[in-house]
């Protein structure tokens, strides 16, 4: 569901109960607008005359106005009734609306392709799920109070137009101006919203830096207070005194739309009266009428502001929609075997900033992986290993040329099912806290002893024991996962780089070749030119391109012996 009004959120999942709601909220409202009546008729010269009634005779239900009495408790106690459950209908749609409406957004982010996500970018993404679906819920709550107030100024002015036709047609001038002139408050205020939800969006990135670069942060007074300053309370007083100066200003709009109700009164009263020769009886009513429609247009003006920033909010979702590409076919799984050679074919990629000076391209990129063979990607810093492993791994779509495995081009339909037979470890990978599938508890156990864990990490139903590990433990860790997954091409990007010494060499001299004798597709990223030996094929990436493609011939096949099953 996309949101393209906030009221979307109450009608779009449950109907029927919106339905019922605004419902008993249009009844309510009605309920209210009667009661004006009730006090004029009860109030009226001819139902009360002191003089000729003991009043100490008569009591509530027995009285000149008995029945009208009865009638508007009734009607209050109607209001009640009405009012209390189309709330509390309408809370629960709205609450419920949300829920799924984030659901949604959690599928949907799922599903954008990983350059997508990098371009968007985790700042924006977080407010979006924290900050706009509740200023989006927090807007949709308001809107029955609104619907009900509305309705009861409504009714209110139809009493008003049996009063007075020409008073009515005023009242009704004076508020159609009212809502003109509030739009310029209204739209300064938009504007403020949004730009104080952009510097929430930098706060965001702030409190990120502020986590994970602690330990960088404290040991250097002056860059944490330079960090703290610029990156966090700049931005946060930003976002503070735009939100205040659109705060003030919808408040500004609040105040006047109440004084607009006393102005009009105030004109009735001092003005029209002897214009339009209005008569005592009549012009109690009339001010009764006015004075009643103060309530509810203040309800309906107090949550202007919500609104507004529900509205900035439904924007930035929608421009998050608007930009979002989900990749097409990405649930789609066709049976497709354990590829043998996977063959790149004047490959290109671009990163998105293509207008940028300095934009980065891998350029035909023309490669060979079989199974049963190991490949050391080597390169100096920023000559585009890791770029190529997002392609390798299928998370950025190349821009030129083709994947083939076994012939076969990579396209939307089978791109999920190649994904599934493809382990990789990033630089940057995520350690998750539990294996996900079936879990044979026999192999795990002997992998995490294969990996010199098991004294450090338990597996009990699925779930790690612990992953407060050192760096070198966190990386066996997720190759524990890799080797666990057992899939037919499997990518280390600079695996071996934080471990010691011997367990680099069991990284390279067992785990590889064990992997290459399972027949599997090797590629490892590595600076670790002492182990070149153990590949296959070597290749030398040199500013976005394959400078060289070396053959080699593997030294050692030690690992045949100690390969775990
Ligand atoms: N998300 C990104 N958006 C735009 N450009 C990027 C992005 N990631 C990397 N680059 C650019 O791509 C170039 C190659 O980066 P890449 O990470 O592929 O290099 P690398 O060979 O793996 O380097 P290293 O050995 O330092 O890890 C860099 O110059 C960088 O500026």
């Amino acid at each position: 569901m996309e949101l393209k009004k906030i009221s979307d959120l109450y009608w779009a999942n449950t109907p029927n109960l919106f339905f019922s709601s605004l419902t008993l909220g249009m009844f309510t409202g009605l309920c209210y607008a009667t009661l004006v009546p009730f006090i004029m008729y009860a109030t009226s010269a001819s139902q009360i005359d002191p003089v000729s009634l003991e009043m100490s005779n008569f009591s509530f239900f027995d009285s000149p106005t008995a029945s009208m009495a009865k009638a508007f408790l009734y009607t209050c106690l109607a209001i009640i009734l009405l009012k209390s459950i189309s709330h509390i209908l309408s809370v629960y749609i709205v609450h419920k609306s949300t829920v799924l409406h984030r659901i949604e957004l959690y599928k949907r982010i799922n599903a954008l392709s990983y350059s997508a996500l990098e371009r968007i970018g985790q700042a924006r993404l977080i407010n979006i799920i924290n900050v706009d679906i509740h200023n989006i819920y927090s807007a949709a709550t308001s809107l029955p109070f609104i619907w009900i107030s509305l309705i009861t100024v409504m009714g209110t002015l139809s009493y008003l137009l049996y009063l007075n036709e020409r008073v009515f047609v005023f009242v009704l001038f004076a508020i159609l101006i009212a809502i003109v002139i509030y739009q310029i408050p209204s739209i300064l205020g938009v504007r403020y919203f949004s730009r104080s939800r952009a510097s929430f969006d930098k706060v965001q990135d702030g409190a990120k830096g502020l986590i994970y670069g602690a330990k960088e942060l404290k040991l250097s007074r002056h860059k944490s207070q330079n960090y703290l300053n610029e990156n966090l309370i700049k931005p946060e007083f930003d976002a503070l005194q735009d939100n205040f100066k659109g705060m003030a200003i919808v408040t500004f709009a609040e105040v006047y739309g109440e004084l607009i109700a006393f102005l009009v009164i105030g004109i009735v009263i001092f003005h029209l009266t002897y214009m339009y020769a209005i008569d005592q009886t009549e012009l109690f009513g009339i001010v009764v009428a006015l004075l009643y429609l103060t309530g509810p247009v203040s309800i309906i003006l107090g949550s202007l502001g919500e609104i507004q920033k529900g509205k900035v909010s439904l924007k930035r979702i929608q421009a998050f929609y608007a930009e979002m590409h989900e990749e097409k076919n990405a649930d789609v799984q066709q049976t497709v075997m354990p590829p043998q050679i996977m063959l790149l074919k004047n490959l290109s990629y671009q990163y998105a900033d293509a207008t940028a000076d300095n934009s980065f391209a891998l350029k035909d990129i023309n490669l060979k992986f079989k199974q049963g063979e190991v490949t050391f990607i080597v390169g100096g810093n920023g000559s585009g290993k890791s770029t190529l492993s997002k392609l390798l791994t299928l998370h950025y779509h190349a821009t030129a040329g083709q994947i083939l495995y076994d012939g076969v081009e990579l396209n939307s339909s089978n791109l999920q099912s190649y994904r599934e037979h493809i382990s990789a470890i990033y630089t940057d990978f995520y350690l998750f806290e539990k294996l996900y599938g079936e879990i044979d508890e026999e192999k795990s156990a002997r992998l995490l002893s294969y990996l010199e864990l098991q004294e450090k990490v338990v597996i009990k139903d699925n779930q790690f024991s612990t992953l407060n590990l050192s760096d070198g433990q966190r990386k066996r860790l997720a190759l524990f996962a890799a080797l666990y997954e057992n899939r037919q091409i499997c990518l280390f990007d600079e695996w071996a780089a934080d471990q010691d010494p011997r367990f680099k060499d069991i990284f390279y001299r067992t785990i590889l070749p064990s992997l290459k004798a399972q027949g599997k597709i090797i590629i490892a990223i590595t600076h670790d030119d002492r182990y070149f030996d153990y590949a296959d094929q070597l290749v030398l990436m040199e500013n976005g391109r394959v400078r060289e493609v070396k053959s080699c011939t593997i030294k050692s096949c030690e690992a045949e012996s100690t390969r775990p099953n």
